[in-house]
């Protein structure tokens, strides 16, 4: 029997608990201009309903999804049928559709799709948006329109932090360039191989993190967040990660990063209001961050060419984890790729910003959704503790035999897919989605999130069953609509194999050589599934618990 999707729209007040903000600005930046945009909404919305009392049909928007027939929908369809584009909601002047979205974006999109249809058009402030919820949408979208809609909008953070960068940069040819620098140079199989032992020993410190408080309540948020971070900073610029404090750095200018992206900047919805996030001091607090990166990484670069020149510590050009700055180095030297300094810059940002809150959320998910269900626990841990035979530690060559490791973290990228919308594309000519004709320059979201949840495709999808993906035949490498947490197309994430063999590795050896428990006191029931607000699908609140070391575990 399937169980019925549930709707989980919440208000922006709810509290934050980011992961390394300790005095939840986090929150604080992304709802102020939530807010903003509410408060104008709100004054609008009471100006205009005063003067136009509400139409049926946006009283028919206000019902409860499930009270809506298809016929509704379809009446409504033709309504916007006479222009062809897709149905939408009822918009506001100037606001548009704003008003209707609440601080989790991908919850408010799902429960506005289910009243609308999966392919519907959004006016966010003065952006067309296309907010795409089925297979069969994201699949025009992301296979039979792959080019025409392989654009991304240009946000003016990413213009800021991220100029001439892979993930918000244009398509076009320099794209092209920075996608083969990716796929073939840095994140290959090949590549991700040569990093097995950074990823051992990292994740070796993560669990000597864990035993050195065992039996107690540990910030495991935290202990993640390094692990993640120390990999990427290690895999990025090996050499020099354990200077003083240089990882904290970086992880400092990640997280800036991370919330400076995942803010609404009013200009990018209201041409016009751009001055109000220059009052706001949002782009001056870009431009810092961004100087900041800059010095850090010019030093970065100054030193692998110090280094490589004279050659002072022996260090060999064996491809064995040679990091990212000596790889890019290198081909700039044999004149394969020649980046403008910014833009070398650039890419590098995006790989510390890409690599490391995606896993670390992953990660954590993982275990609140492992301790939630005991029974997977059980099963996942006897899986792993067979397998790894009591080694004390597990390794990358135990791992290909564990299957039920890889459908456990398939079913958690299902439920929490970390970019429940993926990142935003954006048409680059008028094209046709599901017989709708769709405008060049219009904002697309694929809602992977609503789509990994739809009774439609999936038995009890809010269940936490890894046996689903069991035989194998569902796979995150963007072939399959149902499931797509890595995007898919042309602007697929590149880091994929990257982030499964750390994501396998640091799960595996978190159930290997520790039982988990609750914090005493703390109820399961309190041991919540809610999300933070914001862009990307992170827990709400640190995740506190006790870990017992497995005493079968072997002490070497
Ligand atoms: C659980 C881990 C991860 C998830 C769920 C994830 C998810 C995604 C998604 C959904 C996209 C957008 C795809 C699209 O537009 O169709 C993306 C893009 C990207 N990801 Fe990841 N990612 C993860 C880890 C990583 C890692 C480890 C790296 C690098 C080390 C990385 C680097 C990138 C880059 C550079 C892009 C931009 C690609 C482009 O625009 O061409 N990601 N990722």
């Amino acid at each position: 029997m399937q169980a019925k999707a549930t709707s989980k729209v919440r208000t922006a007040s709810q509290s934050h608990g980011c992961k390394t903000c300790t005095d939840n600005k986090h929150s604080e930046l992304q709802n102020s201009n939530i807010s903003i945009i509410a408060s104008i909404s709100f004054q609008y919305s009471q100006h205009y309903t005063s003067k136009h009392p509400p139409t049926a049909a946006y009283n028919l928007q206000m019902k409860s999804s499930k009270e809506v027939s298809s016929s509704q929908i379809g009446r409504k369809q033709q309504i916007s049928g006479r222009t062809n584009l897709p149905p939408s909601p009822p918009r506001l002047p100037l606001i548009g559709n704003l008003h209707q979205l609440g601080a989790f974006l991908h919850q408010s999109l799902a429960a506005l799709s289910r009243l609308h249809g999966p392919v519907m058009l959004l006016h966010l402030g003065n952006v067309p948006t296309l907010v795409v919820s089925s297979p069969d949408a994201a699949s025009d979208v992301l296979r039979h329109q792959d080019v025409v809609c392989a654009g991304r909008p240009a946000i003016t953070p990413a213009k800021i932090l991220l100029d001439g960068d892979i993930a918000f940069g244009p398509y076009g040819e320099y794209w092209r360039q920075l996608r083969k620098i990716c796929s073939v140079h840095l994140l290959s199989s090949k590549r991700v191989q040569s990093y097995r032992r950074a990823r051992e020993e990292e994740v070796a410190a993560m669990a000597a993190a864990i035993a050195a408080r065992a039996s107690t309540t540990i910030n495991l948020s935290e202990i993640i967040y390094s692990f993640t971070n120390d990999l990427i900073c290690r895999v990025v610029s090996g050499k020099f990660k354990r200077a003083e404090g240089r990882s904290r750095v970086f992880a400092e200018l990640i997280h800036q990063n991370s919330e400076l992206l995942v803010a609404v900047y009013l200009g990018d919805y209201f041409p016009w209001l751009g001055w109000v996030d220059g009052l706001l001091g949002y782009v001056t607090r870009a431009r810092k961050i961004r100087k900041r990166w800059e010095e850090l990484l010019d030093q970065v670069v100054k030193e692998h060419a110090d280094r490589s020149s004279s050659n002072i510590d022996g260090h060999d050009e064996k491809e064995e984890e040679k990091d990212f700055v000596d790889v890019l180095m290198s081909l700039q030297d044999k004149n394969e790729f020649v980046l403008e300094p910014g833009n070398l810059k650039s890419l590098l940002i995006d790989i510390f910003g890409g690599g490391t809150d995606t896993t670390y959320i992953t990660l954590g998910w993982a275990m609140v959704e492992l301790v939630r269900n005991p029974l997977v626990m059980q099963k996942l841990q006897e899986e792993v503790r067979r397998i790894a035979n009591r080694k004390s530690l597990v390794k990358e060559e135990d791992l290909h035999q564990m299957t039920y490791l890889l459908a456990v973290i398939k079913e958690v990228l299902r439920l929490h897919p970390p970019l429940p919308l993926l990142l935003p594309r954006e048409t680059l000519n008028d094209c046709m989605i599901q017989g709708y004709s769709i405008p060049k320059k219009t904002v697309i979201l694929v809602n992977a999130w609503a789509i990994g949840r739809d009774p439609k495709h999936w038995d009890a999808p809010e269940e936490f069953r890894p046996e689903r993906f069991l035989d194998g035949t569902v796979d995150f490498n963007g072939t399959d609509f149902r499931y797509m947490p890595f995007g898919s197309g042309r602007r697929v994430c590149p880091g994929l194999q990257f982030a499964i063999a750390s994501l396998e590795l640091a799960l595996a050896n978190l159930v290997h050589q520790f039982d988990w428990e609750l914090p005493a006191g703390m109820e399961k029931e309190e041991f919540h599934t809610r999300e933070a607000p914001g862009l990307v699908a992170e827990r709400e609140g640190k995740l506190h618990l006790v870990a017992k070391p497995w005493s079968d575990c072997s002490k070497e």
